[in-house]
């Protein structure tokens, strides 16, 4: 379904990305580990479609994404970011609603958004707070919410549990994983999370931009 194709990357003159070749289906989860640094963020870049590639290319569905296709592709994948990136000013219901909206939607934007956010384990109240007003930890559940109930083919997420406690971070490790298999989604996760690589279909190292 998506493939990687010889991705390097550089940074001015440093390369960060090195020669990566990597492929994801749909129905799987995978997990991308490696330490602080090692190139992770900037491998999800790419393959979501939020920088352009510089070297090789990201192939969805057997078409090369080429430049003038990217904001189209990007728009068409869900990404949960490490630094959430909610409209802060907005609640969280607001922020799922216009998610919603924004990628064309069908159907009560008021109910799904209430059952996403639920099922990450918000309550009525927290839905209806400001997003300042919230936890770090409540903040990325609703950025997950966000996400995944956009229905994208394909999810991106960067540390989807780093500010979680540990039984929190399972049931969002669930929570995506149940993507993968009920919903045949692609879920490829970006984690130093060691219980994200239990559940994860595969498992991917990198180690100062290269795969090993
Ligand atoms: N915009 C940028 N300009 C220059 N260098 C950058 C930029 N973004 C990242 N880097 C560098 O590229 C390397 C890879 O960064 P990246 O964020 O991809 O790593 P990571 O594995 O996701 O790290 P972390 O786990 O800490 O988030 C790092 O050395 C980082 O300092």
């Amino acid at each position: 379904m998506l493939i990687a194709k010889n991705l390097s990357y550089k940074y001015q003159a440093t390369e960060v990305l090195s020669n990566i070749n990597l492929s994801f289906e749909s129905g799987k989860m995978y997990a991308i580990i490696g330490k602080s640094g090692s190139g992770k963020t900037t491998l999800l870049s790419l393959l979501s479609g939020i920088n352009a590639t510089q070297q090789g290319t990201v192939i969805l569905d057997d078409k090369t994404i080429k430049g003038g296709q990217l904001r189209a592709y990007r728009r068409n994948n869900s990404i949960v970011f490490q630094a959430y990136n909610l409209i802060n000013y907005l609640t969280p219901l607001q922020n799922v609603k216009l998610a919603l909206e924004i990628t064309g939607n069908k159907g009560n934007h008021t109910q799904i958004a209430k059952d996403y956010l639920q099922k990450v384990g918000l309550n009525d109240v927290q839905m209806k707070r400001k997003c300042t007003e919230l936890s770090g930890g409540q903040q990325q559940r609703v950025a997950i919410a966000r996400a995944i109930a956009c229905q994208s083919k394909i999810v991106f997420a960067d540390e989807p549990t780093g500010n979680l406690d540990s039984a929190t971070g399972e049931a969002i490790i669930q929570l995506l994983k149940n993507l993968a298999k009920e919903e045949n989604k692609c879920v490829i996760c970006v984690t130093h999370d060691a219980q994200l690589e239990n559940y994860a279909d595969e498992v991917i190292h990198i180690s100062d931009g290269k795969i090993t």
